[in-house]
């Protein structure tokens, strides 16, 4: 499978390419930068510290995509969107590891995602994915008597709260209570902020250092609580994920899917 990677420069797409290497049937053909970075222009290899690649990185995903069956996309929603317009008229996948899409652009994005395969997930390790399935479990067989607390903590660099993961994990525990997440969720407390309101499901965000990403969903009752955590300690978990889907999405029929579905975890 032919891979462009956009905004390789990043610690994605620097994680993506590395990663690539370590795996079979993938080779990294195209390779995008955001226009006016250094990297434009140059050999991808030689970008990164090592021996020439003969891939030139470019600012021009449909370029990029001329010699690429699918594109694997980590870097801000603004510039994803442009790439699944981009995907879509040239008929090529789209894998999106991406966060911090607002609901306006998750609605653009749909129509893109009906004119080829498309993979989007706020997390693409095994890990989180399987967890979602056993939030959405227990927080089917407890009632509100047990608040439900999603708290993430990421690196400094991070620049969009709640995590996407933390967004999968909330929307996981919504699906088991049988709620719209959008109805109960606490995103931002300070001040004076009243007592908790039954049934809410809340988000905590701690960034600092160099943290990879570490995830807890905490159901709180009376007198006990039960934590189901994942921590991710290394980011060629995401990377692993990404070019999976990136082989998935080989013959697949035009439509938005997810790492569920990569995976067989539906
Ligand atoms: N789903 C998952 O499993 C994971 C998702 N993520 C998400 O992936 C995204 C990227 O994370 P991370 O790699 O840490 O971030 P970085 O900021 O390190 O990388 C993003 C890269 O994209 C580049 N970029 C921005 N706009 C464009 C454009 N128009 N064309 C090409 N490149 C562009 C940036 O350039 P510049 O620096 O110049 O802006 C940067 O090099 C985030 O949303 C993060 O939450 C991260 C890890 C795992
Ligand atoms: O920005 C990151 O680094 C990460 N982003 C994803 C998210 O928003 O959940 C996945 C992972 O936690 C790392």
């Amino acid at each position: 499978m032919r891979i462009a990677i956009t905004g390789v420069s990043g610690r994605m797409g620097r994680m993506l390419v590395d990663t690539a290497a370590t795996m079979n049937g993938v080779e990294v053909t195209g390779a995008t930068e955001r226009p006016g970075s250094d990297w434009i222009g140059q050999d991808l290899g030689q970008a990164l510290g090592g021996a020439a690649s003969g891939v030139t990185v470019t600012d021009d995903l449909a370029q990029a995509l001329e010699q690429a069956d699918v594109a694997i996309d980590f870097t801000a929603p603004a510039a994803t969107l442009e790439h699944a317009r981009i995907c879509a008229d040239m008929g090529r996948a789209l894998v999106i590891g991406t966060t911090g899409f607002s609901d306006d652009e998750l609605a653009a994005l749909a129509p893109f995602a009906a004119r080829a395969c498309f993979v989007r997930a706020g997390n693409m390790s095994l890990g989180v994915n399987l967890l979602t399935r056993v939030v959405k479990q227990v927080a089917a067989a407890l009632d509100e008597a047990f608040d439900i607390e999603v708290v993430e903590a990421h690196h400094r660099h991070k620049v969009d709260a709640p995590s996407g993961t933390a967004l999968m994990l909330g929307e996981a525990a919504a699906e088991g209570r049988g709620v719209r997440l959008a109805d109960v969720a606490d995103r931002g407390r300070d001040g004076i902020t009243g007592a908790r309101k039954p049934g809410d499901i809340g988000f905590s965000a701690i960034r600092g250092g160099s943290i990879i990403g570490t995830h807890d969903v905490i159901f709180a009752g009376e007198g006990e609580t039960i934590t189901l955590s994942h921590v991710a300690t290394d980011r060629s978990l995401f990377a692993r994920g990404a070019l999976k889907a990136a082989l998935w999405c080989d013959g697949k029929p035009p439509g938005a899917y997810d790492m569920l579905s990569v995976l067989g975890l539906e």
